[in-house]
């Protein structure tokens, strides 16, 4: 999907902002412009060479309000941030937040703004291949809602959530998921280390086989209980442990515990 030449200003430009930033680049390779305001005190060097070449206007002199604020500091940085977004806030400028935590209600308060979108994306975004999920408060207009997803598309998938209560829950399940992952790899490559493959061996095969499930799920559309079933010969190895993963003690209650964690901090940063 090509960009409609949008203005934006986007406040935070470290992991996650800079993945939008490289998200809008191959939007714009393919049709459309942007005219980009960055704040931000070690934008990428590479991004602006990107954004030169594809014929993106970065920086403009006063750029006065615009379309889309874009807000990608860590929450705790939101407070001091917001005195030096509101410039960037007019009627009829929409304000994207991917912050975890930050309230709608907080963000129209801060920023003198009413149409709010809240987003939660992931790290897979980084290679296209992320999910973010987003409420947008009443103020917003369909055209605001498409003009917000033309935005977030190029990092994944975008799923509309209903209600901006289960914000945190999303935070704690797609936000910080792919963290679970990655420390499953880990852990599955501490175990082989542990039953006597070396190091570089077990996370090879730890990271492959936790690589090729995921690849395996998105690509053929299967479930992961499907998927999960392909696998487990009856009276097989699998079988053996996945009766201890779910056991009563087992990942299940574990990872119940975990998301509610992440769900509960994410309603405490809020609270700042
Ligand atoms: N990482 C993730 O997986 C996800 C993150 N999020 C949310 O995305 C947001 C950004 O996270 P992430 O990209 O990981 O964090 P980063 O720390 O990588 O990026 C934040 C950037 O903001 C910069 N910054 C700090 N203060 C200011 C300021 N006053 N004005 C402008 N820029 C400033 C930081 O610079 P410096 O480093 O020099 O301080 C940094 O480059 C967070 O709110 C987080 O909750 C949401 C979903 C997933
Ligand atoms: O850990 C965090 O707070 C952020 C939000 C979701 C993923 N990273």
């Amino acid at each position: 999907m090509s960009l409609d030449s949008p203005s934006i200003a986007l406040v935070g430009a470290g992991a996650m902002g800079g993945a939008l930033v490289r998200g809008w680049i191959e939007a714009v390779r393919k049709g459309g412009g942007l005219t980009l305001t960055v704040v931000e005190p070690n934008f990428d060097p590479e991004l602006e060479r990107e954004l030169d070449a594809v014929g993106a206007v970065l920086n403009p002199p006063d750029p006065g309000p615009v379309d889309v604020v874009v807000l990608a500091v860590k929450p705790q940085t939101f407070a001091a941030a917001a005195e030096a977004t509101r410039k960037f806030v007019g009627p009829d400028t929409r304000v994207l937040s991917i912050m975890a935590g930050v309230t709608i209600d907080t963000l129209c308060r801060e920023l003198n703004a009413t149409r709010v979108i809240r987003s939660v994306p992931n790290t897979p975004a980084r290679i296209g291949r992320g999910v973010t999920a987003y409420v947008a408060s009443p103020a917003c207009t369909e055209e605001d809602r498409a003009l917000i997803e033309q935005l977030l598309e190029p990092l994944g998938t975008v799923e509309p959530i209903a209600a901006e209560r289960l914000m945190d829950v999303v935070t704690a399940v797609s936000g910080s998921g792919p963290a679970y992952v990655f420390l499953l790899a880990e852990v599955l490559a501490a175990a082989a280390e542990q039953e006597g493959l070396d190091k570089d061996t077990a996370m090879r095969l730890a990271s492959r086989t936790v690589a090729g499930a995921g690849a395996l799920m998105l690509e053929t559309g299967e479930t992961a209980s499907t998927l999960r079933k392909q696998v487990t010969s009856p009276g097989g190895t699998t079988e053996a442990a996945l009766d201890v993963l779910a056991s009563a003690d087992g990942l299940g209650p574990l990872l119940r515990r975990a998301v509610s964690a992440a769900a509960q901090r994410s309603r405490d940063l809020g609270k700042r």
